[in-house]
């Protein structure tokens, strides 16, 4: 079968984008993997496969892939990138848009700018929610990975992440401690692992290992988490900018029983088509 495919990304994460509105389409792990392969296949870290809504009043419902095929609950930069492509398809003409995802639903709206809003729902800090084995606890928690100790916060934004303080972001620490605790036996659903340097209470830089991928240029969801988490400990302010690799974030969360929302861009990079 003839697939075609929009490669879009948000700030460099980066995705093939299906329209199965239009056309059913279906994946199994294997095609994933060999699609997502940068080399064998087209590459991307994310596929999201568009399908028409299974609840009335919502516009759409979306599928989350990540390149080692496992389906995911939340995609921060990829919902996003999923705005733009049904706008761009004339799939809807609607600026504001509910769609059904695995986490639940989520409200996009697309900004006279072209930045779109995510309304990303409720985190919760509840550890039975990522799942993470621990008794709950207002305080950081502790981990040990690879004979370290590290203090982090677990917080579940639809998607599971640990985000840990440092003082400093380094290549190595991203890439041997995420690539750990990501695979953490205290994780059993595994984890996305956010390391995150507090410049001031408004701004944050910060590096994502992503569950099912690796590091990633930039983390939607795991920039939620770091805001929430770097909130709820007192670290930052209700409204914060994130510093990822690829570029800045917008996140705001006045706390408790408010939703969060993340504001940013979302860009075409090409249409092509490759046999399934
Ligand atoms: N890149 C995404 C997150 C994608 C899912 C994540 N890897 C997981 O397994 O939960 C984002 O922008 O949020």
């Amino acid at each position: 079968m003839l697939l075609k495919f929009t490669k879009m990304h948000g700030l460099g994460n980066d995705f093939v984008v299906v329209d199965a509105v239009s056309r059913k389409v279906f994946f199994n792990k294997q095609q994933i993997e060999r699609l997502s392969d940068r080399n064998w296949g087209i590459g991307f870290d994310q596929l999201l496969v568009v399908e028409p809504p299974t609840q009335p009043d919502m516009d759409f419902r979306y599928r989350i892939y990540n390149s080692d095929g496992s389906e995911v609950e939340h995609c921060g930069n990829g919902a996003r990138c999923f705005a733009k492509f049904v706008l761009d398809r004339e799939l809807t003409n609607k600026r504001v848009i509910n769609v059904e995802t695995k986490r639940g639903v989520i409200q996009l709206r697309v900004l006279d700018d072209g930045l779109v809003t995510v309304d990303m729902g409720m985190p919760s800090f509840d550890p039975k929610e990522l799942p993470f084995t621990a008794e709950p606890s207002d305080a950081l928690y502790g981990i040990t990975a690879g004979g370290d100790d590290f203090l982090m916060t677990p917080v579940s934004v639809g998607n599971p992440h640990a985000v840990i303080k440092v003082d400093q972001l380094t290549d190595n620490q991203v890439s041997t401690v995420g690539a750990l605790i990501e695979c953490h036996e205290r994780f059993p659903r595994k984890v996305n692992v956010g390391f995150m340097q507090v410049i001031n209470p408004d701004e944050i830089n910060l590096r994502v290992y992503e569950r099912g991928v690796g590091e990633t240029q930039a983390c939607g969801t795991g920039a939620c988490a770091a805001v929430v988490a770097g909130i709820k400990q007192g670290w930052l302010s209700p409204k914060v900018t994130a510093h990822l690799r690829g570029g800045d974030l917008q996140i705001e969360w006045q706390g408790e029983g408010h939703p969060i929302l993340m504001t940013g861009p979302a860009e075409k990079v090409f249409e092509g088509q490759i046999y399934l």
